[in-house]
Formats: C-alpha cells, sequence, structure tokens
C-alpha cells in the first residue's frame, strides 16, 4: 500500500466530503423483510437498523440469506415482504440506479480497459456531474485512498489491494446515501485484507457514511462493525455489539458460530438460587456459579471458550480428568486439544510463557473450566431460538 501521501490532503479530502456525506446518509431500517426465490423463504422476517453514520456487519454461514438481505437493499431484487428506509426515504418506492447506494465487491468489478481515473469517474458521468467537477472529484478520491499518483494506470497494473482501494474510491465518488460492501477483501490474502479493513475503517469514520458489510469472515466483521447482525436460516439469530455476541450469546448456535467453544453434555442436578450444579456425562459434576432458567433434571449443553479453560497437573475441585492430543502453538498462545474420559473434546489456550514444555501427547491431565464465564443450553438448541445463557438473553 501507498502510504507516503502527506496526511493533510488526506484530511482535507476527507473533511469535504464528509460533510457533503453527513447530509445526505441516515439511518438504514429494515423491517420484516422476507423474501423468496421460488420454494421456501430464503430471508424470513429480517428486522434491524443501523444509526445513522455506522457500520454494520451482516454475518452468518453460506446460504443463511445475507446476498439476498443485500440485493434487496440495493434494489437488485424486489422482496415480497418488509420495508426498507434510509433516513425518511422508503427506498422500495425508488428505482435501484437512483437509491444513491455505493457497493463494493469481492472481485473488484473495475472496467479492465478504463485507466484507474476512468474508473473512478464512471459512474459521476453517468450522473450527468459536468467534466471539470468529475476531474476534481475524481483527485479528491484518489488522494483519499492515497493513491493519487496512479491514476492514468489500467486495473492489471495494480495489486489485488490497490485495485479494490481503486473500487472503494469508485463507489464513494458518487457521494452514496449509503455503502454496501459484499465480502470486500474476500479475495485477498490475510496481511493485506488486515492493511485494507484499517484502512477502509479509518475511510468510514472520516466520512461517517452509514455501512453495511456482508461478510462470512467473522473476524473482519468483529474488527470492522459496530453491531453485528448474525442470520442462519434466512432469520436473525442476534444483533449486538461484537464484544457482547462473543460474551453473551442468545443461543447455542451463536455461541459456536463466534468465536472457538468446546460443548459439554450433562444433567442439571438440583439447581440452587445461586449455583447450578451440572452432572456431566464423565459422571464427574461440575459446579456452575450463577443461577439460569434450567430445572433439575434438564439436560443441557454447557458450552466454554478455550481461554476460560485452565490446565492442572493434578485433581482437585472442579477439574475434570483428560488427556491431551495434541498442542500448538500459534502467535503468544499454545492450543491444547483435549480429551474428557467420556471423548469429549475441549480445547483450551494458554499464554506461550504460561505453558508448561513438559506436556506430552497423551499425558493424563486435569483442566478447569471457569464456572462464572461458561454458557448453558438446552441440547437441542443448536440453530433454534433464543435459549437462556448464564446471563440470561441480551437486550
Ligand atoms: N437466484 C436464486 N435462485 C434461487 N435460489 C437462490 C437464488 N439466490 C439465492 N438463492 C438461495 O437463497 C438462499 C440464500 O442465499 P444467499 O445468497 O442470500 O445466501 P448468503 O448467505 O449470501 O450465502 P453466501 O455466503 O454463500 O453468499 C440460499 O438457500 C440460496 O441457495
Amino acid at each position: 500500500m501507498q502510504r507516503a501521501l502527506p496526511a493533510l490532503d488526506q484530511n482535507t479530502a476527507a473533511r469535504s466530503l464528509s460533510s457533503e456525506l453527513a447530509q445526505r446518509t441516515g439511518a438504514l431500517t429494515v423491517a420484516g423483510l422476507s423474501h423468496s426465490y421460488g420454494s421456501g423463504f430464503a430471508v424470513d422476517g429480517v428486522t434491524f437498523d443501523i444509526p445513522a453514520g455506522e457500520v454494520a456487519a451482516l454475518l452468518g454461514p453460506s446460504g443463511c440469506g445475507k446476498s439476498t438481505v443485500l440485493r434487496a437493499i440495493a434494489g437488485l431484487i424486489r422482496p415480497a415482504k418488509g420495508t426498507i428506509a434510509l433516513g425518511d426515504t422508503d427506498l422500495l418506492q425508488v428505482p435501484a440506479r437512483s437509491r444513491g447506494i455505493g457497493m463494493v465487491f469481492q472481485n473488484y468489478a473495475l472496467f479492465p480497459h478504463m485507466t484507474v481515473a476512468e474508473n473512478v469517474s464512471y459512474p459521476l458521468a453517468c450522473q450527468g456531474v459536468p467534466k471539470q467537477e468529475r476531474r476534481a472529484r475524481v483527485d479528491e478520491m484518489l488522494r483519499l485512498i492515497q493513491l493519487d499518483s496512479f491514476g492514468r494506470r489500467l486495473p492489471h497494473q495494480l495489486s489485488g489491494g490497490q485495485q479494490q482501494r481503486v473500487a472503494v474510491a469508485r463507489a464513494l465518488a458518487g457521494r452514496p446515501s449509503l455503502l454496501l460492501l459484499d465480502e470486500p477483501f474476500g479475495a485477498l490474502d490475510r496481511a493485506l485484507r488486515f492493511d485494507l479493513q484499517v484502512e477502509m475503517l479509518r475511510l468510514q469514520k472520516a466520512l461517517g457514511i452509514t455501512t453495511l458489510l456482508v461478510t462470512h469472515d467473522q473476524e473482519e466483521a468483529q474488527s470492522l462493525a459496530s453491531r453485528l447482525v448474525l442470520m442462519n436460516r434466512g432469520r436473525i439469530e442476534q444483533i449486538d455489539t461484537p464484544s457482547r455476541i462473543y460474551d453473551q450469546p442468545r443461543t447455542l448456535f451463536v455461541n459456536r458460530f463466534i468465536g472457538q467453544t468446546s460443548m459439554l453434555t450433562g444433567r442439571v442436578e438440583g439447581a440452587g438460587p445461586e449455583r447450578m450444579p451440572v452432572r456431566l456425562t464423565t459422571g464427574e459434576l461440575l459446579d456452575l456459579l450463577r443461577p439460569t432458567r434450567f430445572v433439575s433434571g434438564a439436560s443441557v449443553v454447557v458450552t466454554c471458550r478455550p481461554e476460560e479453560v485452565s490446565l492442572f497437573p493434578d485433581a482437585g475441585p472442579g477439574r475434570l480428568a483428560a488427556r491431551l492430543i495434541v498442542s500448538i502453538p500459534l502467535g503468544p498462545h499454545v492450543i491444547h486439544d483435549l480429551e474428557l474420559t467420556d471423548g469429549t473434546g475441549i480445547r483450551c489456550a494458554q499464554l506461550r510463557a504460561q505453558a508448561p514444555d513438559t506436556l506430552l501427547l497423551g499425558d493424563r491431565i486435569f483442566v478447569a473450566i471457569d464456572p462464572a464465564r461458561c454458557h448453558v443450553f438446552p441440547p437441542d438448541a443448536i440453530g433454534g431460538d433464543l435459549h437462556a445463557s448464564l446471563e440470561g438473553p441480551s437486550s
């Protein structure tokens, strides 16, 4: 990436554009959106909103309906039911080309025979912007993405990351009132993707344009968006901040989709007002703090994140017998995959400095799960409706 440009030029370009965009952008409100391509609903009663100037990410497994929601907002399909509004404007009453939406796709979608400047200028020409103003806006956009000396190059003379930044510039050049990003960095390698995410976030913050990002990459969604809309099978499972989605998943699906999680099965044994003992299928007792809605005798799934699992050489209260299957160094951590006595897998992440270097594969060891941080769900909850976690459903 080119980073040598004086920050002053960039900031000036961003300031002049942001005051103009701030007047046009508004909150995006999607309510009761449903769409079918034939048999069954691809999207069923989807409702969410993005406050003006914020970034939300639509996240979920392949086929859950993300692109369908995006297409409906962009006007590429007409939904069977529901409303879509940007500020006070009912977008469903506005033809696609007049919605004032900037879009960035995974595959750059630049015109290969046009120069960078011509690509950025193209939507302006379609809008009938006079030639002189077009030139000024192209210069402004190229300054903004730090490619101001690349205007005469053809797309194939740029790297993938540079092409994608030109795609972003082209999407913003038409002064859109809403930015839709569809897997925008999916074609780039990991390091470049991170650089571009940071760049995108900087641009979005400077411009303050309402943005919807569609991705199946949970890390990308968590790093770019202040609000996650998590979809599963055409419906919304949870809308929340990235940290609440991680710490307070409302369903087992959400818990498993975001971050890593291990699942232990068992039965509640005499739930009290402050603690809930669970007899695991290994026969061991897990004494969980904080009550849940589960009654004594209920079958449950207890979930825990790798960082909530600790290793011990000896048995002790609340510790479960395990066997080390594999240890993998991963950056500052060591990831241990272990097996409980009934064959259930459990993953532990330890800081590398704290990981014992004497552990051998197959070693007998004991694990303890943080009883205040793990979650409890009914066993049939995968992909199902809202269920209580230890904290209870988030609002
Ligand atoms: N043009 C179409 N005709 C028929 N069915 C479609 C069409 N487009 C999507 N679908 C179906 O609608 C459902 C939702 O698809 P959609 O593309 O919205 O999912 P997605 O979450 O964006 O998936 P991905 O992450 O793989 O792009 C899927 O079951 C898909 O097979």
